[in-house]
């Protein structure tokens, strides 16, 4: 097993009281299956979509997955079928240029298909599945397990590469010779290898669609459609969702690394400053390997909704964790599906690592769990670590998972973000940074209450009151409703049957939402990211129509809110689902609400702070000096966890000497590849 672990390591609450301010606090829901709604199941039909499969980075010409070919009469009968556990699909061409997919394993005969006249179907995408139609062959290749990113790349190249080639032929590409032609060319049968997308593929395959689509008559818009365009400007390209899949913004090469890390089977820890990207590239590691034995967990509930998976306790199957290790793991084994999950498993990804009790990665526990399992696992991977551990009420102590005997044992690798993306502003970042390790100078101090009296309000959007006690914002929203005139209108989540309670502890989006004209609004989820419309945004209720709010946004734009969906695993794994427009109050918010949330106008009062880096939480969540206002401050309310500084300290001695930190005895590795990974990085290391 691996582990790969990120966060800020930064105590904030004792967090049990507020474990139900956890409820609205996380981004955006499943992005990845967000996206396989998104996308169309005909991936050479849809203009939108070939078009982002354009912007889409990368393309390559191999893909490693399990795949099923099926063999069927017209009639739909099944004459062949053949499954490959772990199958390498390529894609070549012969000494006539034309394009085959080669389908290969250790157990069978390599199979090749000619894609020509093919269907392909992609609606499940993003969870690692697709199937291609092979009309002339009379078959249909199903795959599955592939790492979406991957997949997506695939698909992309035979995409390019196939309309690219579109339209080339004239009687004498030799593509359509006839196989009188190919029989006395004389030529000997060979195949190469497709090479991936090049600029130059892209160019040519863009110029073979666009022309099309400009020659598509419009339907004449709807009623629906007319108001849709009112109120929301351009219709946005759902598939411009800034899901992993689709996103077109690319890693920077500290991100790269620990992706790579990853991907060569590492137990891995990241950390990084607020802003630095973790959650970001979370999802794309999570995107990046394969989703059969890829488990995503988080310490709390939302932030398991954050990354489309369910809490480490419930995948564990330990329920509240109470118990001796033997007791917990017969508990947890002696449950077939918990077994099988364990079984199964080969990446684990803890999110928000700090919140989960040292205690869980006692040898005891975690390692006895892993251990026990060490014969069907080849991986564990963990992320994250953003909060202070939630420990048992009956208990005094709260210990860091790094301070577990058996974290230093588990973790392979360490890696530090250190390039912030949330803050543009250099002073504001290094304001931020003596902030977060408790170090306030007087220049620091006049700085931020000199924003006390900044106007950063505009157009009746207030600036959001960040509380350090979940009561206080929760008492603000409701009166500011309150004084509020107009009717009020009440938006209840439609939930899948009977999953509410574990929706409301999971899901960002709340049961009952009840809003009125004049209702200082933050938007839940990415809508639109061309427009702004992105989780975190600050808007107004302007109107309500068709009974759904139309809210305006800090950058003038209006948007009516639509129900989404969220999506959350419960413990045995399956899928629920809360639909919910996709708003809550935002007069004010907890700042344990608040963390992961980038908030464009946010004022803050410091005054209550009780807990280490809890001012850096509240002020890292600003994404200027000049969209903040700090109504008081005092040096005394900053301070860190010393256990955390002493983590840190240790930590970035040993990156002094070098950018990535072997930490404690790795693991035994068990494949060539990991070998591998090691002596690259050796080398690289002792290069450097
Ligand atoms: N490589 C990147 N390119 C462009 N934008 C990025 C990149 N990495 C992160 N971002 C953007 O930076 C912002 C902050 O990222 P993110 O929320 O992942 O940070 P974080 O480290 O998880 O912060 P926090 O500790 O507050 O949760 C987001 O808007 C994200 O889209
Ligand atoms: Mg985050």
């Amino acid at each position: 097993m691996s582990i790969i672990a990120c966060d800020r390591v930064m105590p904030l609450t004792d967090a049990l009281p507020l474990m139900s301010d956890c409820i609205s606090l996380q981004l955006s829901a499943t992005l990845l299956v967000m996206c396989s709604e998104h996308i169309s199941s005909r991936l050479f039909v849809d203009v939108p979509v070939l078009i982002d499969l354009f912007s889409i980075s990368g393309g390559e010409s191999f893909l490693s997955c399990a795949t099923t070919v099926e063999w069927t009469t017209p009639q739909g009968s099944i004459v062949r079928k053949v499954n490959y556990r772990t199958a390498s699909l390529r894609l070549i061409r012969n000494e006539f240029r034309e394009m085959f997919m080669e389908i290969s394993s250790d157990k069978h005969a390599a199979i090749r298909l000619a894609l020509k006249g093919i269907n392909v179907f992609k609606k499940f995408m993003a969870e690692g599945k697709a199937s291609v139609k092979f009309q002339d062959a009379g078959c249909t290749l199903f795959i599955s397990n592939a790492p979406p990113t991957n997949l997506v790349s695939f698909l992309r190249t035979i995409f390019v590469k196939m309309t690219g080639e579109k339209d080339q032929s004239s009687a004498t590409t030799p593509s359509k010779q006839s196989m009188r032609a190919k029989l006395l060319s004389g030529k000997a049968q060979s195949f190469e290898e497709i090479s991936p997308v090049t600029v130059a593929d892209i160019h040519n395959a863009k110029s073979k669609i666009i022309p099309k689509s400009t020659t598509t008559t419009p339907s004449p818009p709807t009623k629906k459609r007319k108001h849709d365009d009112a109120s929301r400007g351009p219709a946005p390209k759902k598939l411009y969702s800034p899901s992993p899949l689709t996103t077109t913004s690319a890693l920077n090469p500290e991100q790269q690394r620990v992706l790579e890390a990853c991907l060569g089977g590492k137990n891995i820890f990241f950390t990084g400053s607020a802003g630095t990207g973790k959650s970001f590239l979370l999802k794309r590691i999570v995107a990046a390997l394969p989703p059969d034995v890829t488990v995503a967990t988080a310490s709390t509930g939302v932030a398991a909704c954050h990354v489309g998976g369910t809490t480490l306790h419930a995948f564990a199957g330990i329920g509240d964790g109470s118990g001796t290790v033997d007791h917990l793991c017969d508990k947890a084994l002696k449950l077939p599906l918990v077994a099988q999950k364990w079984r199964k498993c080969k990446h684990l990804i803890i999110d928000e690592i700090s919140m989960v009790d040292g205690a869980f990665f006692e040898p005891d526990m975690f390692e006895g769990m892993t251990n026990h399992l060490e014969e069907y696992s080849s991986y564990c991977v963990g992320t994250s670590y953003n909060y202070t551990p939630v420990v048992d009420k009956g208990k005094t102590e709260k210990r860091f998972c790094f301070q577990s005997p058996c974290w230093d044992r588990c973790i392979d690798l360490c890696f530090e973000l250190k390039e912030v993306h949330r803050q543009k502003d250099h002073e504001f970042v290094s304001i931020l940074n003596s902030i977060r390790i408790g170090r306030v100078t007087k220049e620091i101090s006049d700085r931020l209450l000199g924003t006390a009296r900044q106007n950063i309000e505009s157009d009746g959007i207030l600036a959001t009151r960040l509380c350090s006690h979940t009561n206080d914002s929760k008492m603000i929203n409701s009166s500011k409703l309150q004084d509020l005139d107009g009717e009020e209108k009440v938006f209840s989540s439609q939930d899948s049957d009977n999953a509410s309670k574990t929706l409301d502890m999971q899901t960002i989006a709340p049961a009952k939402l009840i809003l009125k004209v004049g209702a200082q609004v933050m938007l839940l989820k990415n809508i639109n990211l061309n427009s702004g419309l992105v989780n975190g945004a600050r808007g107004v209720v302007v109107r309500f129509e068709e009974g759904l709010p139309v809210v305006r946004f800090k950058n003038k734009k209006e948007y009516m809110a639509r129900a989404e969906r969220w999506y959350v695993r419960n413990s045995s794994g399956s899928l629920l689902c809360r639909k919910q427009v996709p708003l809550n109050l935002a007069w004010a918010f907890s700042i344990h609400k608040s963390q992961g949330l980038t908030l464009d106008c946010v004022e803050m009062s410091l005054s209550k702070i009780f807990e280490a880096g809890q001012a850096y939480v509240a002020l890292s969540r600003a994404q200027s000096l000049d969209t903040l206002r700090v109504l008081d401050f005092d040096s005394r309310h900053v301070w860190a966890d010393s256990s955390v500084l002493e983590f840190y300290q240790k930590f970035r001695r040993r990156l002094q000497h070098m950018e990535i930190v072997p930490l404690g005895r790795p693991l035994a590795d068990k494949t060539n590849k990991k070998l591998k990974l090691r002596e690259i990085l050796e080398k690289q290391m002792r290069r450097k």
